[in-house]
């Protein structure tokens, strides 16, 4: 089978992109892994499939596999290529489209300077919704890791993340901790490990060992949790420039109950098709 497809990327962190609408097909898990692979396939972080709707109030319905193969929740570099792939094929002429995920309904809209802002949906802190094992909602846990106790923070923006404060992003132990932390049988369903460095009330600098993944060059849902774990925690205003190893990213979140909002870039990079 011959499968077409787009390269994408938002910050770095890179995508295949497969329109399902036009093309009918149902891939393995293994299947996606090969995709992924950065030798022996076309390589990626994480594959999204374009389809369409299972409900009216939805243009698209939009799925994400993680570089292991699994389907995961949400994904917010994802979701501003999403929304300009499918302007660019001519799937929609909206230019703001409501998109149907595993953890609800998101809002991409292309800005007029081709950057792209989306409403990600409400962030959780239930320990139940993350899902994390805790007896009760705090602002931060402990958490055993190797010989260390990290604090951490613990947010659902669809997708799990533990977020913790590091005093330096370029020491922070991405590789020592990710794994230990992503597997962390406090985090059933694994999660994804961010390290922040907050620089002022206004700017964080920021690295996300993603589940599934590994280190990425960047990570939209991770930049949404670590601004709202800094807000939360007290250390960050409502508006937070997020330097990521990949560029940057804009997030606003007015507290509690409120949507984040996310700004930043979606790049095609090529077209290709391949044999399956
Ligand atoms: N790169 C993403 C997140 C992709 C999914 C994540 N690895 C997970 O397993 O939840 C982003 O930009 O948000």
């Amino acid at each position: 089978m011959k499968l077409k497809f787009t390269k994408m990327h938002g910050l770095g962190n890179d995508f295949v992109v497969i329109d399902c609408i036009s093309q009918n097909i149902s891939l393995s898990g293994a299947q996606f892994r090969f995709l992924a692979d950065r030798h022996f396939g076309i390589g990626c972080d994480q594959i999204l499939l374009v389809e369409n709707p299972t409900r009216s109030d939805a243009d698209f319905r939009y799925r994400i596999f993680n570089a292991d193969g699994g389907e995961v929740e949400q994904c917010g570099n994802g979701a501003r290529c999403f929304v300009r792939f499918v302007h660019d094929k001519g799937l929609t002429g909206k230019s703001e489209i409501r998109v149907e995920t595993a953890s609800g309904i998101i809002e991409p809209r292309l800005e007029a300077d081709g950057q792209v802002t989306v409403n990600m949906g409400a962030p959780r802190f239930e320990p139940m919704e993350i899902p994390f094992l805790a007896e009760k909602r705090a602002l931060t846990y402990p958490l055993p890791v190797g010989d260390k106790i990290i604090d951490i923070s613990a947010v659902s923006m669809g997708n799990p993340h533990a977020v913790q404060v590091v005093d330096h992003i370029d020491y922070a132990p991405v590789a020592e901790q990710g794994t230990l932390i992503e597997n962390h049988p406090a985090f059933p369903a694994r999660v994804n490990a961010g390290f922040m460095q907050v620089v002022d009330r206004t700017h964080i600098k920021l690295r996300v060992f993603e589940r599934g993944s590994g280190e990425t060059l960047a990570c939209g849902t991770g930049a949404c949790a670590a601004a709202v774990a800094g807000i939360t925690r007290g250390l960050l205003d409502a508006q937070v420039q997020v330097s990521t190893r990949g560029g940057e990213l804009a997030i606003r979140w007015e507290g509690e109950g409120q949507p984040v909002w996310m700004t930043g870039p979606a790049v095609t990079v090529f077209e290709g098709e391949i044999n399956l």
